[in-house]
């Protein structure tokens, strides 16, 4: 079976063209923990599968490297898009993507042929708690507070398809982020788990963020997490609309516009391809 490894800014992923696997039932769940794995595997976040769609140009579906399947993912839909583009899947520019959090529409920026990078229109932030859902107080949930580990956060809940609690944080020094993150994803609060992100503010034009992974822990970079961040920082008065995020694997570019829809700019990467025997 033929795979491709992408990344979007550290976020990395393992990609299966259904064409190449479409003759064969497959547990994706149980593939997506066995080509994850660092040491006995390919090694990834997630897995990303490149399906057919009756309602858009193409389908993507993601797994976690724990086999669970979340409904969007922003660094691997950047990749996807490039991937179909380049194999010639998909020849339209914008180009429409159907995933678990619906249909959304991509742009390629493309120079001399290649993809240099890749505009989401990530659409509208979920404020609703019982959609994001979260069980905290308040519509939209900012500012709330979350007992973890014997010590009170102050957390803004929002979806962008998927669930984030954002925290907002002074100094990283102070945070044991190793406990903290995983404490968060499986509170009570959050019904189907949760993604948790780590901001500090620079700027009003700028955030520093890490990021624990509902599914996979501790990972590069994540799209929709700084997404979720740009909207919380809003929502607390911290920045304007657009704002540059800094996460340990490079930058994002995120503006929350005045059509309330959220736009995600960066890259996708390729880094090898090969044969899982
Ligand atoms: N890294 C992704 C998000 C992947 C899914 C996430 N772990 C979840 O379970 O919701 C991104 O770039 O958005």
């Amino acid at each position: 079976m033929e795979f491709i490894k992408m990344h979007g800014l550290g976020n990395d992923f393992v990609f299966l063209d259904y064409f190449a696997v479409s003759n064969v039932e497959v547990d994706y769940p149980e593939l997506a923990k066995k080509l994850c794995h660092r040491q006995f595997g390919i090694g990834g976040d997630g897995l990303v599968v490149v399906l057919p769609s009756k309602v858009a140009d193409a389908r993507m579906r993601i797994f976690n490297q724990d086999g669970s399947e979340p409904e969007m993912c922003g660094n691997g839909i950047r990749c996807f898009a490039r991937y179909v583009y380049d194999q010639g899947i998909v020849s339209t520019n914008p180009m429409l993507v159907e995933t678990g959090a619906g249909i959304l529409k991509l742009n390629l920026y493309i120079n001399e042929g290649q993809v240099q990078g890749v505009q989401v229109d990530m659409g509208e932030p979920i404020l609703r708690a019982d959609l994001i859902p979260v069980l905290g107080e308040g519509e939209p949930v900012v500012g709330q507070s979350i007992e973890v580990l014997g010590q009170t956060y102050l957390y803004t809940a929002v979806s962008m398809g998927n669930p984030h609690c954002v925290v907002f944080v002074e100094d990283y020094s102070t945070l044991d982020f190793e406990h903290v993150g995983p404490a968060i994803e499986k509170h009570p609060l959050f019904p189907r788990k949760t993604n948790v992100e780590f901001i500090q503010v620079n700027s009003s034009r700028e955030l520093t963020m890490k990021v624990w992974e509902r599914g996979a822990g501790p990972t590069l970079a994540c799209g929709t997490g700084a997404c979720a961040a740009a909207v919380a920082a809003v929502l607390n008065n911290k920045t304007e609309r657009a704002v540059t995020v800094h996460l340990p694997g490079g930058d994002l570019l995120i503006e929350w516009d005045t059509d309330n829809h959220v736009y995600m700019t960066g890259p996708g990467t390729y880094v090898f391809k090969g044969e899982w025997l």
